[in-house]
């Protein structure tokens, strides 16, 4: 019988310092088997927090442990279990994806050609182009096909879908579905589209200048928040502490609240993951 670790990634207490910006303090766990969505606005720290995974860049202090071991210490072997596609996919100009493949044969031990082979097919990459004359999309697809090809348990993603179209980014959204669906497989993904992450996420977390705002399973997100529509007197007589952030317009107001503390009487409508960034972010300095 396989054993995986019960968690994918745990982060604790994890800080990380530059001249005017500081991740403060973070805390995150993506259980095995789940997707994790990094949610945060320009500079809020994501590929930071990345980077410190990957052990690019040295943490101030805090840990990581990745697939149950520390991430400092065992760095050789996760490289095998860990597929990073980070936003600027960096290959050789001069290579083609079946030059790329070579390659990746004697750096990977689990490397899977003919996985390899049905990847750029999916994808309709040319075999023989230069990595140089590939589009954004193009070479995103690579480093998903590259990625994906190795067998990891762990997948990160940053921005990794930014550059596709939509029809590609839902046939990859399929795809990292699909890779879960193995419960000793796990993906971390960040992405300014917020609504491919509300697609595919297990757990949402909101990141804002350096510091986790918000740390969720998204289904327990939906339940637990609404929207509502109202009067500012309407608004005032709420307990105040079951109202998020307010939006306010010249006819009306709309407040993102805790379902249930809001009184009976008013309607509560389903909110989504990126108007709840949204509000959440602009009440918060
Ligand atoms: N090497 C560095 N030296 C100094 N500051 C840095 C360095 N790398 C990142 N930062 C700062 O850390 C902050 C967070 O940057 P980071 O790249 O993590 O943001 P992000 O959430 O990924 O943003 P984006 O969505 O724009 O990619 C920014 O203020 C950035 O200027």
């Amino acid at each position: 019988m396989t054993t995986f670790e019960t968690n994918a990634l745990e982060i604790n207490d994890l800080n990380k310092n530059y001249p005017g910006f500081s991740l403060n303090h973070l805390n995150l766990t993506l259980p095995s088997g789940c997707i994790l969505g990094l949610i945060g606005e320009n500079g809020a720290g994501k590929t930071t927090t990345i980077k410190l995974i990957l052990d690019i860049i040295k943490k101030d202090s805090g840990s990581i442990r990745i697939l149950g071991r520390d991430c400092t210490s065992a760095t050789t072997i996760l490289k095998e279990e860990i597929g990073v596609v980070l936003d600027e996919v960096g290959f050789q100009e001069c290579l083609t994806p079946l030059q790329i493949g070579r390659i990746m044969k004697d750096i990977f031990r689990n490397w899977d050609p003919s996985l390899y082979d049905q990847y750029l097919q999916k994808f309709n990459l040319p075999n023989k182009k230069e990595f140089g004359k590939f589009s954004k999309g193009m070479k995103m697809k690579l480093g998903i096909a590259v990625a994906l090809s190795h067998h990891p348990k762990l997948l990160i993603l940053d921005e990794a879908t930014s550059g596709l179209d939509p029809v590609m980014r839902d046939e990859i959204l399929d795809i990292f579905n699909d890779f879960t669906r193995d419960e000793s497989h796990a993906i971390l993904i960040s992405s300014h589209i917020v609504s491919d992450l509300e697609k595919i996420c297990d757990y949402v977390a909101f990141l804002h200048k350096g510091n986790l705002v918000l740390f969720e399973e998204k289904d327990r997100l939906l339940e637990k928040y609404g929207i509502i529509q109202c009067t500012e007197e309407q608004l005032q007589e709420l307990n105040q502490s079951a109202v998020i952030g307010v939006k306010y317009s010249s006819y009306n107001v709309e407040a993102v609240v805790l379902r249930d503390q809001i009184p009976e009487g008013f309607k509560v409508h389903p909110i989504s993951i990126e108007d709840l960034f949204i509000f959440m972010i602009k009440g918060v300095h």
